[in-house]
């Protein structure tokens, strides 16, 4: 990691509020460059099946979520957490939540300083809720921007509550990304702020005058005052109002980010560089030359979407909804059919066992396209098998052809020669699913024609940290 110029922070906390887990860094800078100090990561648990909720629908429970978040900071050491300076976050994308502005939440001392707790806030509505069906989705007036909107996108969302329960949007007069309702809190703000890297992921919002479709939503009846306010991201929401967790009151947090971001702020250091991240879900992505602008208007059937980065560069993104999810939802299944036949068996021995299995399964003729979850740019195509031989039956033979599909889905989305073209000379792999698991590893190293160098699995909470060391 290379160090900042001139003085600046010392150490920095860097949090990531992941779909399936909460990470958080310590990097602290010496002369030699940055330094992971610290980290910690803890799975939320946060899925929420509750009734009542819209048919598709996908939400977390936000207290687990912050319960995670409290017990990640608190088995960081003490020490080094009263030394921070600065906070940077990142999260999920996408997702929404909404909150009561003088009620998001409530502060208690906990053994090391002050924690806080979610009070009149809502369920998350995350990045892979599907209740915006196609047709629904076609009778919303077209947004001014050059990102296609899909279900799961902020502003989709709003706009399903308005049209199917405008009450509940009534109990509150805030939202924000997981991410941007972290910083709200701890910063106390009014009216939360959301960088362009996460305003684009709600859909309606312009990138090239960096405003919400304000006059579109407007006509639509859409709840605009819910909308947060914009800002650059790498600059400073506010600072912190309480000695949270040990870190002194007043430490600077950076208005948050997105999670895919960071993954490449903490690995990219060649434009030749491209990045793969998988964690619950998984991108491809490259950087745009510089000065790109984006198109006008997106291309709905493509599988590249252009998001944000910093200083007003933009990266070239095959985002994926299928990725270490459709591992999870896979050791699920054969966990629930073990239950079936009488076992118990833990969902976290079965990774370590099927990872083994496919290690001896090297050459297979099974094939397996792996979107469970469909792709934005083809909701309707999903997962199937074929090539099914009786002498390839065994858990290592499918979960190589797992873990083969879904390294193939991504570069059918952003292929290799694409890559080539772009100049492209060498894969940066990130995220906890491609660091536990061998078998993926070997399928990236088998697909791409560059060298693929690994980072850590708390990539982007890294990330994250990182920029706060480079802002200004
Ligand atoms: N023990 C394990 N071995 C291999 N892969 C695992 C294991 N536990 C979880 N995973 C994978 O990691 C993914 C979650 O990665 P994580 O980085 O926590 O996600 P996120 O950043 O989205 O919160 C899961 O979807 C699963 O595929
Ligand atoms: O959908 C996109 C971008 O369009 C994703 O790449 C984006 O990073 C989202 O934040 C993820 O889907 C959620 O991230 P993760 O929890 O899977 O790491």
């Amino acid at each position: 990691m290379a160090a900042a110029g001139g003085p600046g922070p010392t150490c920095v906390l860097g949090i990531d509020l992941g779909t399936t887990s909460v990470k958080a860094a310590l990097v602290t800078g010496t002369e030699r460059g940055l330094a992971l100090a610290q980290s910690c990561s803890r799975e939320t648990q946060a899925h929420s099946d509750s009734p009542g909720e819209a048919p598709q629908g996908m939400e977390q429970d936000v207290q687990k979520i912050i319960r995670a978040l409290n017990e990640c900071l608190a088995a960081l050491p003490q020490q080094q957490l009263q030394q921070v300076t600065h906070i940077g976050i990142s999260g999920q994308m996408h997702g929404v939540v909404f909150w009561k502005s003088d009620k998001g939440c409530r502060w208690s001392e906990s053994g090391a300083g002050a924690a806080f707790e979610p009070e009149r806030v809502s369920h998350l509505v995350t990045w892979q809720d599907g209740r915006c069906s196609p047709a629904f989705l076609s009778s919303l007036p077209p947004p001014q921007s050059h990102v296609s909107l899909a279900t799961g996108f902020g502003c989709a969302t709003v706009f399903w509550y308005l049209k199917n329960s405008p009450d509940f949007l009534k109990a509150y007069d805030a939202a924000g990304t997981i991410q941007d309702y972290v910083v709200a809190m701890l910063c106390d703000l009014k009216k939360p702020l959301m960088s362009d890297q996460n305003a684009a992921s709600w859909g309606y919002f312009n990138c090239r005058n960096k405003s919400w479709n304000t006059d579109i939503l407007k006509k639509s009846g859409f709840p605009v005052h819910l909308l947060p306010e914009v800002g650059d991201p790498g600059s400073i929401a506010g600072r912190t109002t309480c000695a949270w967790h040990g870190i002194p009151k007043g430490a600077k947090v950076g208005i948050a980010l997105g999670d895919f971001q960071c993954s490449v702020y903490s690995c990219l250091t060649e434009r030749t560089d491209a990045v793969l991240n998988i964690s619950t879900s998984a991108q491809l992505t490259i950087s745009m030359p510089l000065g790109f602008q984006p198109p006008e208007a997106p291309d709905p059937s493509s599988a590249v979407t252009y998001f944000p980065y910093f200083n007003g560069d933009y990266l070239a993104v095959a985002a994926s909804l299928n990725g270490g999810n459709v591992l999870a939802t896979f050791v699920g299944m054969v966990a629930q059919w073990a239950q079936e036949l009488g076992l118990e068996v833990e969902e976290s021995a079965i990774y370590p066992r099927i990872i083994q299995a496919a290690l001896a399964q090297k050459h297979s003729k099974l094939s397996v396209h792996p979107t469970i979850f469909g792709e934005r740019h083809l909701p309707e195509l999903l997962a199937s098998v074929s090539s099914i031989g009786a002498s390839e039956l065994s858990l290592g033979h499918i979960t190589r052809a797992l873990c083969r599909g879904l390294v193939e889905n991504l570069c059918s989305m952003l292929p290799v020669q694409h890559l080539q073209d772009m100049g492209v000379r060498r894969v940066l792999g990130s995220g906890s699913a491609l660091a536990k698991n061998e078998v993926l590893r070997q399928e990236v190293e088998r697909i791409f024609p560059f060298p693929v160098v690994y980072g850590k699995d708390v990539d982007a909470a890294v990330g994250a940290a990182m920029v706060m060391f480079h802002s200004k």
